[in-house]
Order: structure tokens, then sequence, then C-alpha cells
């Protein structure tokens, strides 16, 4: 049985009188490609949140490796490695792509930055950007600004090898891409979850079908602020749950509340 890295039990989180997570339990277990789906507006970037130690639930508990974690990300360093690889790339614009690749060892680090330079440029190769490390956000396209955001999420700090990367977590990472942009980025993904120096653990938020089949292999589906099914990828096709149909069929018609 693969080893848990993260658990969430019974997590619930409201905005206001907002119920987005109601008492939501979800196991991340190691070397696991996980798609987390669901209508929108579910709570799938919140759970994405709370998981990353950027949001405090309400209620409930999260568990790093078997560890219960309290407080925020800042609190809980060292004990899971997390990276959040954000929907919009968030890059620094007035950055070069070096300088976001390794904004946190420039910044953190006591490496030279002739170093910190070779490690960018070790990731960027990675991501297949060889050489571009000078290049500003401006001048990339939108696939290539996603993949230094992965470049960026899967450094590592050859001085605290504690904090490198275990899980990532991507929010809606091909939205926005032509189907040929999103089939680089998804197999980029799976290439990395295999790799030395990639990160073998991940969970993705999506609602691009080509993502959910070729870049996981467990789903967890949410709706109305619970996991309402969950099973492996190739279910999708088999089950008799309406929502899941529905959801993957694209109709108005059935149990799923089509918002107007
Ligand atoms: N900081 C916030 N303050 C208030 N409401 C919020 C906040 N963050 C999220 N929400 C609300 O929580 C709900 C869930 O948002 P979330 O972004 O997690 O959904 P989602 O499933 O990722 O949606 P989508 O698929 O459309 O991206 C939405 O109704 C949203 O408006």
């Amino acid at each position: 049985m693969a080893e848990p890295l993260i658990e969430l039990r019974d997590v619930s989180k409201a905005f206001g009188n907002n119920v987005v997570l109601d008492q939501v339990n979800l196991t991340i277990y190691r070397g696991e490609a996980l798609g987390i789906i669901g209508p929108s507006g579910t709570g799938k970037s919140t759970i994405l949140r709370v998981m990353a130690g950027l949001l405090e639930p309400d209620s409930g508990e999260i568990y790093l490796r078997g560890q219960l974690r309290r407080g925020l990300v800042e609190d809980s360093r060292g004990s899971l490695g997390i990276s959040l690889v954000f929907q919009n790339s968030a890059l620094f614009d007035s950055l070069t792509v070096d300088e976001n690749v390794g904004f946190l060892l420039y910044q953190h680090s006591h490496l030279p930055r002739h170093r910190i330079r070779q490690l960018v440029e070790d990731k960027l190769e990675m991501v297949g950007l060889p050489g571009t490390g000078h290049l500003y956000p401006a001048e990339l396209s939108g696939g290539m600004r996603k993949r230094v955001s992965l470049a960026r999420a899967i450094m590592e700090n050859p001085e605290n090898p504690a904090e490198n990367p275990e899980v990532l977590l991507y929010d809606e990472p091909t939205a926005g891409l032509d189907p040929i942009a999103s089939t680089i980025i998804e197999d980029l993904i799976r290439d990395l979850q295999h790799r030395q120096g990639g990160c073998g653990t991940y969970a993705i938020v999506t609602h691009q079908h080509s993502t959910i089949r070729r870049a996981t292999d467990r789903i967890v589906f949410l709706y109305q602020g619970k996991v309402k099914w969950q099973g492996q990828v190739e279910d999708v096709d088999t089950t008799d749950d309406p929502a899941v149909q529905q959801f993957f069929s694209g109709s108005v018609e059935g149990p799923i509340q089509v918002m107007s």
C-alpha cells in the first residue's frame, strides 16, 4: 500500500454563508497522479490552497506524511515539500526566466549566483526550454510560460533537501492552451513524474478531458462541497453515477444544477 502524503480529514471551509468544502476526506498517496474534477465553483482550487497550506480550513485536520499540520505553510516548513503551480503561471513580468525560476534560491540561499544559474538551466532543460533564462515572460507563449512555472515548481535547494518538492499541485495547467500546447504540457507533467529531479506525486485540478485522460490515474469528483465519486480514470466511461456521466457528456440535463 502506497504511503499517504497528504490527507484531508473532515475538512470544511466556508466563505461567509457559502459552504465550499463540507467535511471532505481525501488522500494523495506517494507516486500517484490524482485528478480533482467537478463543476465550476465546487471548491477545487480551494482544496488545492488548503493542501498547499495557503488557506486555513474552518474545521478538520490535514496530515502531511502522517503528521498533523498545525497552521499554514510557514509553520510546517520541512515536513513535506509541496509546490503549487498556479493557473495563470504567476511569473514576475519584470524578472527574467532565470530570475523567476531561481527566485527563492536568489532570495534565500547562500549559493553563488553562477551555481543557481546552473540549477535553473538544469530545470529549464527538463521542461524543454534550454537556453531561455535571459528571456522575459512577455517574450514567451502561454505554453512556454506554463513550462517556466513548472521548472520553478520543481526547483530544489541543495542546501536544504528536506524542502525539495515531493507533491506538485497543478491548478488547471492546460486552461487557455490550444490542444497541441495542452498535449505538450500533459506529456511533460507525466515525464516529470518519472524523472529524477522531477516530482513523483501530483494532483491536478482540471476541466479538460484530455488532461484528465492523459495526465491522471485516479479521479476524485467534487460536487456541492463533498467527494461525490472517486475511481480510476478508466472507470469514468462505465460508472452509473449520473452526476459523473453528466459532467463528462457536458449535458445540461441531469442532477448537476446549471447556473445560468
Ligand atoms: N477568497 C474567497 N473569498 C470569498 N469567496 C471565495 C474565495 N475563494 C473562493 N471563493 C468562492 O468559493 C467557491 C469555490 O471556489 P473555487 O475557486 O475553489 O472553485 P473551483 O471549483 O476551483 O471553480 P472553477 O472550476 O470555476 O475554477 C466559489 O463560489 C468562489 O466564489
